[in-house]
Order: C-alpha cells, then sequence, then structure tokens
C-alpha cells in the first residue's frame, strides 16, 4: 500500500477582491491537495485563479476565507515571524520574471536565502545543483552576463538551495525559449524524481504541463477536472473540452509573437543576448515560440513586454525575492 504525504492543503480557500458591483471571486471554496514528492501543474486560462491558488498556497497572500496548512502548520496561526520562517525555510520560488539580484552573482544569488537565514552552505548539496543545473562554470558571472535560460536555471538552484518542502514556480518557462524551457522542466522533472522534492508549477502551457505528474484544470476560480500522467496532446485534447471558449479564441491566433531583435529577452538586456551569441556560440535563448495552442492566449493576452511590464524590469534587491518570504 503507496503511503500518501499532504504537503500542502487548502480547504474551502477563497479570496475575493473589491466589493459590490465590483467584486471578483479569484478564489471561490477551493479544496487541493499538494502531494509529497510530487510534481503538479496548475493550469487554466487568464483569470481562472491559477496565481492566486498558488501565491494563498505559498503563503504569501492571505485567504478571504478557508485555511492553508503547509503540512500539518495552519498558516493563519504563525505571527509575523514564523510566518517569514516558514516561507523563508520551507518553501522555495521560481517565477517567470526570474527576480535575480543584479549585483550579486549567480553564486550569491543561489545562496542569498542562505545567507539571510544566516545558515550555512551545504557544499555538497550546492555542488550537486549547481551540476545537474550546468551552471558550474557560471557561478561568478552577474546576471546581467546570463542568458535568460540560465538565469532561470540559477533561480531553481536558489529555490532547491534549503531543501525546502515544496517548490513553488509562476509559469517559470513563461519567458523562455522551448529549449531553455525543456531544460529548466527537466530539471523541476529531475528534481522531484531523484530529490523527492515537491513542486507546484502554475502554467499556461501543456508542454510544460506535461512533464507533470499531476495537472488540475482551474475555471472562475474553482478546480474544475484533473489529470495524471498526461502527455502533451491529452491536456490540449482536455483544454478544448475544458475551456472550448478560449481554445477557440486561442486557435484563432495564427501568427506568433514577433521576434524580438538582437535576441534580447524578457528579463535580459540585447547587450547580454549580443554579446553571449558571440561568446558562446549560441548558448542564449532564441526566439520564444507558442508551446501549444494556448501559448497563443498567453502571448495574445499581454505577454512578456519588457518595455511595459515592470516585472520584467531588472529588480531591486528588496524585489528580487517577495520581501515577506524572507525577512519581514
Ligand atoms: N489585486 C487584485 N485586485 C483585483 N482583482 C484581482 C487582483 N488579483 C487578481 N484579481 C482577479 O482575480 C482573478 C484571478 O486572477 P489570477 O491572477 O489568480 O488569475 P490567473 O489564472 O493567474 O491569470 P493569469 O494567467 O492571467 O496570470 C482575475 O479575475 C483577476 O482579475
Amino acid at each position: 500500500m503507496t503511503v500518501v504525504t499532504i504537503a500542502a492543503r487548502a480547504t474551502g480557500l477563497t479570496k475575493t477582491y473589491g466589493q459590490g458591483t465590483a467584486k471578483v471571486v479569484a478564489l471561490d471554496a477551493v479544496d487541493f491537495e499538494v502531494v509529497q514528492g510530487e510534481f503538479t501543474a496548475i493550469m487554466g486560462p487568464s483569470g481562472s485563479g491559477k496565481s492566486t491558488l498558488m501565491h494563498l498556497l505559498a503563503a504569501l497572500d492571505t485567504p478571504t476565507g478557508g485555511t492553508v496548512h503547509i503540512g500539518d502548520t495552519d498558516v493563519a496561526s504563525l505571527k509575523d515571524t514564523p510566518l517569514t520562517e516558514l516561507r523563508r525555510d520551507r518553501i522555495g520560488f521560481i517565477f517567470q520574471a526570474f527576480n535575480l539580484v543584479p549585483t550579486l552573482t549567480a553564486r550569491e544569488n543561489i545562496v542569498l536565502p542562505l545567507a539571510i537565514a544566516g545558515r550555512k552552505v551545504d557544499q555538497d548539496w550546492f555542488d550537486r545543483i549547481v551540476d545537474v543545473l550546468g551552471l558550474a562554470d557560471r557561478l561568478t558571472h552577474k546576471p546581467s552576463e546570463l542568458s535568460g535560460g540560465q538565469q532561470q536555471r540559477v533561480a531553481c538552484a536558489r529555490a532547491l538551495m534549503n531543501r525546502p518542502d515544496i517548490v513553488f514556480g509562476d509559469e517559470p518557462t513563461g519567458n523562455l525559449d522551448s529549449t531553455s524551457a525543456s531544460e529548466v522542466l527537466s530539471f523541476l522533472r529531475r528534481s522531484v524524481d531523484e530529490f523527492g522534492q515537491t513542486v507546484v508549477m502554475v502554467t499556461h502551457d501543456a508542454h510544460a504541463a506535461s512533464y507533470a505528474d499531476r495537472a488540475v484544470f482551474l475555471s472562475d476560480g474553482r478546480i474544475v477536472d484533473e489529470m495524471r500522467g498526461a502527455s502533451q496532446e491529452d491536456l490540449l485534447l482536455a483544454m478544448s473540452r475544458i475551456y472550448p471558449r478560449h481554445d477557440a479564441q486561442a486557435s484563432n491566433v495564427q501568427e506568433p509573437p514577433e521576434a524580438p531583435t538582437a535576441t534580447a529577452q524578457p528579463g535580459e538586456t540585447a547587450t547580454t543576448a549580443a554579446s553571449e551569441a558571440g561568446e558562446t556560440g549560441g548558448d542564449v535563448d532564441e526566439q520564444p515560440e507558442p508551446r501549444g495552442r494556448f501559448a497563443a492566449e498567453l502571448y495574445r493576452e499581454g505577454g512578456p513586454d519588457p518595455e511595459s511590464d515592470p516585472d520584467l524590469e531588472e529588480p531591486t534587491i528588496e524585489q528580487s525575492m517577495p520581501r515577506r518570504a524572507l525577512m519581514d
């Protein structure tokens, strides 16, 4: 008999914004369990409540109703200091926009959460993670000297460095080309299979979700379906069935996003992209490709635009990790 351990549990989880006619129910009495040692994908069209669910599960936001448990800990029962410690010690984060500290090297970024917590680096673990992620020869580089894919691999290393109970990824491949995305997804898969890591990832993308053990589908703030061990094709079919309106809209989008010039990716500079292309013979992310039909929706509905999206500007130290996650 397989014993299943629950890494996180949401019960009747509700989040509303605004009041009266302006009230938005972002999450509507959701019951949801994250199984320890599993890779779970949270899927759904824009506005379905994916990020809200993830932020509540990661104790980054407060629900309007219901409860969140991380392991046996009722998040609502924690005062500020233990809540900060829970976020810092038991949860890892990977963001779409990488959120590395621009003034620190890759190595310094990776050990930052430990440094803030005043904890020693486990050198064997550090070496293993860096080796698996292929970052050994990049550790002295600053984020501006790394490609988008490399930056996100640094963010992956940072997320796993303190061996958290759960790693949460919020569209972690949303700013990456397909090759870099596959590298990050393969790493997350490997972290589950080899390290027993629990991973929860928000994604629009059937290709990304096909790396997960389980995909749950959100619609209008509710979980409406779930699948286990689904291929990309299975997931696309399920999405057409569950979200017919969105699927039809996404299918109507014929054109991929315009290619960025100088191979600059959101989250990196054109200078970086150009110099890396020259120096490393193409270890730079190429033009992002739609990965599955719902990727078209991602781009159409406000895809990454470093000009207008403040999240994609170079973060300050304070912005680089959720402040609450580290040092309240
Ligand atoms: N701070 C906020 N104030 C008001 N409404 C909000 C706020 N945050 C989210 N919402 C609303 O809650 C709903 C769910 O938003 P959420 O960001 O969780 O969706 P999502 O599925 O993650 O969307 P996306 O894929 O576009 O990020 C949406 O209708 C959104 O407009």
